[in-house]
């Protein structure tokens, strides 16, 4: 099963990192870096009635390659033009052709907070975020134990990171809520472990989360339809990378799903 590939994968990468990224010294060079850009600040003061986080993805495992003519700083650039409040970086290279690369690059070029996307499954891998540049972090709790999903929540956030948690069905929603750290939830309309993709599942978990919680719709979005109906599930953002990705101009198909940039953001 392709999940469990990319795990066996990271746990390959996380032994190589154990050899160049040591704890002691991450944390002196974390010290003196420049504080994190707050991404859950950004999508709750958005600037469209609905967040959005847009992807630079050049390739899945679900679709092959979705941007053969990939300029990493270029479409981040684009995004960040068209007005969004977060801008997600895939860094899996095995499976989705992302770089660690590819998000400093686009952090020296963009202002917009940045995710680092990938799977993580070490505390190593939190650091190197931190030490790439990434504002936040994804956890996914298809992949993690609920003790992993609580102690690197609070690593994450004690190096400056905001946090995303990912979740698919109601038992990994369940654990996320008992742990009670998370305040933004992304809700992947994507089953990592099928590839089945189905906009109900958004619908069905926001219902189940507690006021107070940023709640994200991850996937699988590609029209104003898909938009207006997770608005309607209650999704304060969107996590969008695929439809994008295939629009010969980025900054266009953003204005084009998700209507211009309007001054009272959030309050509309
Ligand atoms: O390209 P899409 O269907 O718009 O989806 C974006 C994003 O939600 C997706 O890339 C994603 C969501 N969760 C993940 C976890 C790992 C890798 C990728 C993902």
């Amino acid at each position: 099963m392709f999940l469990d590939r990319i795990v066996a994968t990271k746990h390959e990468e996380v032994q190589e990192l154990k050899q160049t990224l040591h704890i002691g010294q991450a944390e002196r060079t974390i010290a003196d870096l420049a504080p994190c850009r707050g991404f859950e600040q950004a999508l709750i003061g958005r600037n469209r009635p609905v967040g959005l986080i847009a992807e630079v993805k050049k390739a899945s495992p679900s679709k092959g390659l979705i941007r053969p003519d990939f300029h990493p700083v270029s479409l981040a650039q684009a995004y960040e033009q068209a007005g969004t409040d977060c801008i997600s970086v895939l860094t899996d290279t095995d499976y989705f052709q992302g770089s660690n690369e590819y998000l400093k690059q686009i952090r020296e070029h963009v202002n917009a907070p940045l995710l680092r996307k990938d799977f993580t499954i070490d505390e190593r891998q939190i650091y190197e975020a931190r030490l790439i540049g990434a504002d936040a972090i994804l956890l996914i709790a298809a992949i993690l134990t609920k003790i992993q999903l609580s102690t690197f929540y609070t690593l994450a956030r004690d190096l400056g990171l905001d946090v995303l948690v990912e979740v698919h069905n109601r038992p990994e929603l369940e654990t996320v809520l008992d742990i009670g750290k998370a305040s933004l939830i992304g809700v992947n309309n994507r089953d990592l472990k099928t590839f089945v993709t189905d906009l109900k599942v958004t619908e069905e978990l926001i219902a189940l989360m507690p006021k107070g919680i940023v709640a994200v719709s991850e996937s699988a979005i590609a029209s104003t339809d898909d938009v207006a109906f997770v608005r309607e599930a209650g999704a304060q953002a969107v996590l969008i990378g695929e439809h994008f990705m295939r629009q010969a101009n980025v900054q266009d198909a953003v204005n084009e799903l998700l209507g211009p940039v309007s001054k009272e953001g959030a309050t509309r």
